[in-house]
């Protein structure tokens, strides 16, 4: 079955089971989001699955994982160092490739950041934080993306212009989202998460919002 399996993910914290015993079946092609209150599990499934996947996955952590001394384009740049050599990566540091300056350069401009290539991430708002960890995510290019309230910090306006950015350039993606309304607009399955548990699978276009209330 084509797609990405996960099986037999568990997560546990001083002793007490925190996720599954529980395995999912991501379709390819399929955008999913994950919803529950705070506290159900989404975070610490969304880290599961990643360490599953590794270089096969880009990952928006909710923490976002920016490096504060580095300008936007070496924290977007991160996304892809994977792909290249050493050497590739270390001149890259120093004296950027045009090539990469203008791939990132396209990208910050759909997310609204024009001229902020060069600025270290530290003198940047907490949506413009954010804004670089999606855009590391979409330069990676991997096979799915898996993001943890990745529009969290974003303005409404914003928030759909990057959902709808993430939806178009991922063809797979597993998102944990507290809105309800972007979950039913932006993906196809939701899935609802309780106490660790999978307590709701159903397509988007046909789940009960009483459902998804109930988990609340
Ligand atoms: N590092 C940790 N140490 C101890 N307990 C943890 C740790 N990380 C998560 N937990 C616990 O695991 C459970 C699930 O947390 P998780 O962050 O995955 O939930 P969540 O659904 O993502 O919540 P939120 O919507 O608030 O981000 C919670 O009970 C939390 O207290």
């Amino acid at each position: 079955m084509p797609g990405f399996e996960f099986h037999g993910l568990t997560a546990s914290f001083n002793g007490e089971r925190v996720i599954g015993p529980l395995s999912l079946h991501i379709q390819e092609g399929e955008h999913v989001a994950l919803v529950g209150k705070s506290g159900a599990g989404k975070s610490t499934l969304i880290t599961l699955m990643y360490e599953q996947m590794q270089r096969q996955a880009a990952l928006v952590p909710q923490a976002l994982g920016l490096v504060n001394a580095l300008p936007v384009f070496h924290n977007v740049f991160m996304g892809r160092l994977d792909r290249h050599s050493a050497w590739y990566n270390a001149w890259s540091l120093v004296r950027p490739f045009a090539k990469d300056r203008e791939a990132v350069a396209a990208l910050l401009d759909e997310l609204d950041m024009p001229r902020k290539q060069w600025t270290p991430a530290a003198s940047l708002s907490g949506g413009q934080r954010q804004r670089v960890a999606i855009a590391r995510a979409i330069y990676r290019q991997a096979s799915i993306l898996l993001a943890d309230e990745p529009v969290s910090a974003l303005d409404g306006p914003m928030a759909h212009q990057v959902m709808s950015m993430l939806v178009n350039r991922y063809d797979t993606s597993v998102i944990a989202l507290h809105d309800v309304d972007m979950a039913r607009t932006y993906c196809d399955r939701i899935i609802g998460l309780q106490d660790g548990q999978v307590a709701l699978d159903e397509p988007a276009s046909q789940v009960d919002p009483r459902a998804i209330m109930a988990l609340y």
